[in-house]
């Protein structure tokens, strides 16, 4: 853990995607698997190429690689996804979680505009993607919150052709919980395949795996590679890798919520929790409670946590909440969670997170399973310039132009004068060649 002063914080939360060092545990990992030193970057390439020129045979061999499972069928059948079942409080849970997104997202603001006026019309059309596909994660964990967090947002949004990937179990199946809200949410097609081997898929298309017009959904960082590798074969929504927090919290603070908020968010692998406060006293205590809560937590999950605890945590002491919100605005969170004094007074400070989470009955772990809001939101410092998953992510705006002639007349000599000033002559006598008439 390693405690920062304000000014050593500036420089060290400062992020730029795709620089940050890679953990020495990931370079072994990798080198073991490979037999030969690569770069997270080269490994991602390597198995792009290979997908897009072998199709299925490719993917069925990395997944058998890298998720030591073999599957004789990529997609999950008929039979299985009917055949899921779980505890039916599980089931009650999920339906109430998916009530909510869709909930909240059928408030977004999405449709389009035309006006219609003495001058013409002008206006932006809205449609849906026509086929899109979540990536759900499941390398150490199945997150079936994931699969609702994005799935039922392209519903809103109109997609009618939803694909889900997700990598294999051990026994080459999906979890039940994940094919029963598919089925929920009325999703047919499913793929056992994880890592760049699926992004890879999706986005050139097998002979099994159709290729989509867009591959959103969160993931480690050979997904999160592979995603910004292949955008512009495909569409992307942002760049949503291993999960962050930064918590701000002052002397009314409990060192307990503290301490578990940190802990859960510590629990995603190569997450990175931040506690950023004006109280020592805090600092103290949130020092004390985290040994005692890690040591109460069950294994594997203690396990994650430690390490991520003890390798990530960072703890920055500032002189006041101004400061911490600088730094807040520097870092550009996936999530912020304030538990501070009157936390509403300062949401005008935020310029830059995934999510705010305002005040101790705000936990980020709600936000991860109900709430209402997608938790798929921008890591690595993309905050500064990309948002949550969000129903605008699944649907594209078309302009419309239809200006009559009384506008064709105000505006076309500037339109001309402009084409020429470009060297663009044939532009400008479109124009004219309308205004003699
Ligand atoms: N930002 C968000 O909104 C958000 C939301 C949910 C989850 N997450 C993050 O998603 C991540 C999920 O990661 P995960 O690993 O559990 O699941 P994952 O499904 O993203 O990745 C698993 C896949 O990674 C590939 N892989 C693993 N090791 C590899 C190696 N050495 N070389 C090449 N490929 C390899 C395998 O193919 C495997 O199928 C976590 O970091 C979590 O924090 C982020
Ligand atoms: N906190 C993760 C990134 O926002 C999402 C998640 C899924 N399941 C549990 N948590
Ligand atoms: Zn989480």
């Amino acid at each position: 853990m390693k405690i920062l002063t304000y000014q050593q914080a500036r420089t060290a939360l400062k992020r730029n995607f795709g620089e940050e060092s890679v953990p020495e545990s990931m370079l072994e990992r990798i080198e073991k698997t490979f037999g030969e030193k690569l770069t997270p970057e080269q490994v991602v390439d390597r198995i792009l190429q290979d997908v897009k020129t072998r199709g299925d045979e490719a993917l069925k061999e990395w997944t058998r690689k890298l998720d030591r499972v073999h599957v004789e069928a990529l997609q999950v059948t008929e039979e299985e996804l009917q055949g899921a079942s779980i505890e039916p409080e599980l089931h009650a849970a999920l339906q109430q979680s998916i009530g909510r997104v869709e909930h909240f997202h059928q408030n977004q603001p999405t449709s389009g505009w035309i006006n219609h006026t003495e001058a013409g019309a002008l206006g932006q059309i809205v449609r849906p993607l026509s086929r899109v596909a979540v990536y759900v994660p499941g390398g150490s964990a199945p997150l079936i919150s994931t699969l609702i967090m994005t799935a039922v947002i392209a519903k809103v949004a109109g997609v009618p052709e939803i694909i889900v990937a997700t990598p294999p179990d051990k026994l080459g199946k999906v979890h039940p919980a994940i094919l029963v809200a598919a089925r929920e949410i009325g999703i047919q097609k499913i793929f056992k395949m994880g890592g760049a081997q699926a992004i890879g898929a999706l986005a050139y298309g097998t002979e099994s795996v159709p290729q989509v017009d867009k591959i959103v959904g969160p993931g480690n960082t050979f997904v999160v590679l592979a995603k910004r590798k292949v955008f512009g074969q495909v569409g992307i929504e942002s760049l949503p890798g291993p999960t962050e927090t930064l918590v701000i919290a002052d002397e009314t603070a409990s060192a307990s919520f503290v301490v578990a908020d940190l802990l859960a968010q510590a629990e995603h692998v190569g997450a990175e929790p931040v506690l950023v406060t004006p109280s020592e006293k805090l600092l103290y205590a949130v020092q004390e409670e985290l040994e005692s809560q890690l040591s109460a937590l069950p294994e594997p999950n203690q396990g994650w946590a430690r390490e991520s605890v003890k390798e990530r945590m960072k703890i920055v002491i500032v002189e006041n909440l101004q400061q911490a919100f600088e730094l807040n605005n520097i870092y550009a969170p996936e999530h912020l969670c304030l538990l501070i004094e009157n936390p509403w007074e300062h949401l005008g400070l935020v310029e830059s997170a995934g999510g705010v989470f305002v005040g101790e009955d705000s936990m980020e772990a709600l936000g991860d399973y109900i709430a209402g809001p997608s938790h798929v939101m921008p890591t690595g410092g993309t905050a500064r310039f990309s948002s949550p998953l969000n129903v605008r992510d699944f649907q594209k705006i078309i302009s419309v132009v239809g200006v009559n002639r009384k506008t064709l007349q105000t505006t076309g000599p500037a339109a001309a004068q402009i084409a020429r000033a470009e060297g663009l002559e044939a532009h400008a006598r479109a124009i004219e060649v309308r205004l003699q008439e």
